[in-house]
């Protein structure tokens, strides 16, 4: 079971590769026959473009943009699009697919896909970044669609975005058509709740991991690298339900206090600081940003970027649970060392599933010309995530494999599945 060789990504570990580490694993574990192993390990469209936008200077810049759809074998491709300046055509191929487990896991309709264009939109004005995601969006006007494709947010981007996309897509054909993205401003067909989604599925699966393993949340500490959506939603949930925070991180650095950071005054800090924690004086800074990985506490929720967990500090984790908020988190290679050492890891495809699931009840509820009530979104999704935990628990019971693979062994068997039955043979 070979597969091509993917270009390999200076000072980082290959995503893809992570990805087809795992992958494997599982599909050895469920017999996967060569033909669908290989019809699930490619993806099924791989889009790249060239987007000359006007900067604010009168200059012309051209930005690379890319949609990858890795299965739509289970339903239109869904998943968000990352503006980062580190953005690959590996890593998009790898987010992609972790979308299409990620979909299967948690028992939605859709297929896998990801979009990103390499940009830094921290250095880049509003009408900068409209412009960008202007052309992105006319660039994939036959690659995006309610039955095709649909776009959402991730890294970089947020609801501003998704309705600029949303407004170009609409234009483009004549009519309003919410139902192309979702993360959107309430006022535009948003859900009630998606805001907060991804954090509160990683808050869900956190709390049915501690059940597990005996963990009290009330007597639990917690560390929380990322203070974007996802980690400052994730912080301030589990903040909630108990836990004592007592670390936080983004780009500007990570923060300690033993006492506990008080997570709300730490979001309003970010808000009214251009969204970065520089200068929070709610705790110490440590010198190492790297340092919050290795803390002495219960859980650890990594909720920023890929591969931050890897060999080189993987016998240093002292978490006794990891509950992965950030796609990719943690490096193939690192999986043996977090196993050997008896740390549980909720893996990606799992704990983030609540962003894409309340993006799939967005989507439902654009459809039905409908809105559903927060309180409804909530305990559908909290159901839907507490049910994907339990179903990969039970896997990794079945076969005897942590829960990263026994995820991967949900994901793949339904899709294989479907894909048999759909007549692929
Ligand atoms: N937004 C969503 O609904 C979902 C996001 N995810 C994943 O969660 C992760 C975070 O996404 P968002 O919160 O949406 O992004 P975001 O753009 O809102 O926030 C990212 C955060 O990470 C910080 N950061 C960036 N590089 C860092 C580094 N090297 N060390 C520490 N912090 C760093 C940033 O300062 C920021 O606080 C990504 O891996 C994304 O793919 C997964 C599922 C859904
Ligand atoms: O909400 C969505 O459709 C996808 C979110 C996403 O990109 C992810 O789960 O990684």
């Amino acid at each position: 079971m070979a597969y091509i060789e993917p270009a390999p990504i200076k000072d980082k570990e290959n995503p893809l590769e992570s990805m087809m580490e795992r992958f494997n694993l599982a599909a050895q574990k469920l017999g996967l026959s060569e033909e669908v192993y290989n019809v699930l390990k490619n993806p099924a469209k791989q889009v790249i473009v060239s987007l000359p936008i006007t900067m604010d200077n009168g200059k012309i810049k051209v930005f690379e943009g890319i949609r990858v759809i890795h299965s739509n074998i289970l339903g239109p491709a869904k998943g968000g699009i990352r503006f980062a300046p580190d953005v690959h055509l590996d890593e998009v191929r790898a987010l992609a697919a972790w979308m299409t487990w990620k979909c299967a896991v948690v028992d939605i309709p859709y297929g896998g896909g990801k979009g990103g264009v390499r940009c830094n939109p921290r250095e880049m004005s509003a009408g900068e970044i409209e412009r960008l995601v202007r052309a992105y969006t006319l660039a994939m006007i036959d690659v995006f669609g309610p039955d095709k494709d649909i776009p959402a947010p991730d890294m970089g981007t947020g609801p501003r975005e998704m309705a600029w996309l949303m407004d170009e897509y609409s234009k483009a054909h004549g009519m309003t058509v919410n139902a192309v993205v979702t993360g959107k401003p309430l006022v535009l067909g948003g859900s009630l709740g998606r805001t907060e989604a991804t954090g509160r599925g990683v808050m869900v699966t956190a709390l049915a991991a501690m059940q597990k393993l005996k963990i009290n949340p009330f007597q639990a500490t917690c560390a929380v690298q990322g203070f974007g959506n996802v980690g400052s939603w994730a912080a301030q949930l589990l903040e909630e339900r108990g836990l004592k925070v007592v670390s936080i991180s983004d780009i500007s650095g990570a923060y300690y206090n033993s006492n506990g950071i008080n997570i709300q005054e730490a979001i309003a800090y970010r808000d009214g600081n251009k969204g970065t924690l520089e200068g929070y004086q709610g705790a110490e800074k440590l010198s190492n940003p790297m340092e919050l990985l290795e803390l002495e506490v219960d859980v650890l929720v990594p909720a920023a970027v890929e591969d931050v967990i890897t060999i080189g500090n993987a016998d240093k984790i002292k978490a006794k649970l990891i509950v992965e908020g950030a796609n990719g988190p943690t490096s193939a290679k690192a999986d043996a060392i977090l196993n050997e050492k008896g740390i549980m890891a909720v893996p990606d495809i799992l704990a983030n599933a609540g962003g894409v699931t309340v993006s799939y009840f967005e989507w439902v509820q654009n459809r039905l010309g409908y809105k559903w009530t927060a309180e409804r979104v909530n305990r559908r999704s909290d159901r839907i995530m507490k049910d994907a935990f339990d179903h990969v628990y039970q896997a990794a019971v079945k076969y005897d494999v942590p829960m990263r693979i026994a995820a991967y062994i949900v994901a793949i068997d339904k899709v294989a599945k479907t894909y048999t039955f759909r007549g692929g043979f």
